[in-house]
């Protein structure tokens, strides 16, 4: 199974590299359109073939924000699909506000749902969503069995995390936002970007986040990265396992990826 992981900035990918990296051996970089690739690889069974699983890891730091996520993470898919070499699992990662008391600093959450927090249309009776409208789509939920099996290998909270473009920085916004989404543990700024391209290719998707501050008032001079930074690293050396476990998507295009994982979930409930 071929892995993409999408985070913001390099010091969010280098802890993912870090987690990953008792399976996988960095192997260099790959350009892509606006960014490049880091590209970690499985080293080949002594009989020259790959074992089952997960086989390479592809890690993005594509930018802060749902525009740059689902830019890059567009340009890595459809690079990877006309190679011949489509991702089977796409996870937006890195570092998130949390919901108090949901979600404290230094826990991992896992979301159930990713879901686009602030698209929509401010009326005078309120935020209305891009769908009340008649458009597009605010939410998309990651494969069930996978996710929910991923929060429990790492630990996590397991709920929705949100994608705003802006940092909430008020008790007034994070008290609004909980009330429009009274299950919410995390936000950040890049899930749903990433999830957008992922849908386009029919490719699955989760979204993993360290926290490394409340969501409300700001106070930019406790956020803990460097605390979230290790928590993260921590996560996904939890999550081999379950990636691990991936081995049906190995030899398939991206299209029927999903039924594979369906196929996959299917087994493993
Ligand atoms: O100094 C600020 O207030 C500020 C304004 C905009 C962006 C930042 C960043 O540091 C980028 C945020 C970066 O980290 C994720 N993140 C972390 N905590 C939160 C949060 O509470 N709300 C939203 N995003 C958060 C986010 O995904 C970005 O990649 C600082």
């Amino acid at each position: 199974m071929r892995l993409l992981v999408v985070t913001a900035v390099t010091a969010e990918e280098e802890s993912v590299a870090r987690g990953l990296g008792c399976l996988l051996e960095d192997s260099g970089t790959r350009p892509v359109p606006g960014g490049r690739l880091r590209r970690l690889d499985r080293p080949g069974a002594p009989s020259g073939g790959l074992p089952p699983g997960l086989r390479s890891a592809d890690l993005l730091a594509a930018g802060v924000g749902p525009a740059a996520a689902a830019a890059g993470a567009a340009a890595a898919l459809t690079g990877a699909a006309l190679a011949g070499e489509p991702y089977g699992l796409v996870i937006s990662a890195g570092i998130g506000g949390g919901f108090v008391p949901t979600a404290s600093v230094g826990s991992v959450v896992v979301a159930d749902v990713i879901v686009a927090a602030d698209l929509g249309a401010e009326t005078a009776e309120g935020f209305t969503p891009v769908t009340e409208l008649g458009f597009g789509t605010v939410e998309h939920r990651p494969p069930e069995a996978l996710s929910r099996a991923a929060a429990q290998a790492v630990g996590a909270v397991y709920a929705p995390v949100l994608t705003v473009s802006t940092v909430t920085g008020t008790a007034g916004r994070a008290a609004a936002l909980a009330a429009r989404h009274p299950r919410a543990a995390a936000e950040a700024m890049e899930g749903f970007g990433v999830a957008e391209a992922a849908a386009a290719h029919r490719t699955a998707v989760l979204e993993i986040r360290a926290i490394s501050n409340p969501v409300g008032p700001r106070d930019r001079a406790n956020w803990q990265i460097g605390r979230a930074l290790t928590e993260l690293a921590d996560a996904f050396g939890k999550l081999v396992p379950v990636l691990d476990t991936l081995d049906a998507l190995d030899t398939l295009d991206a299209p029927d990826a999903l039924d594979a994982l369906d196929a996959w979930e299917a087994r493993t409930r």
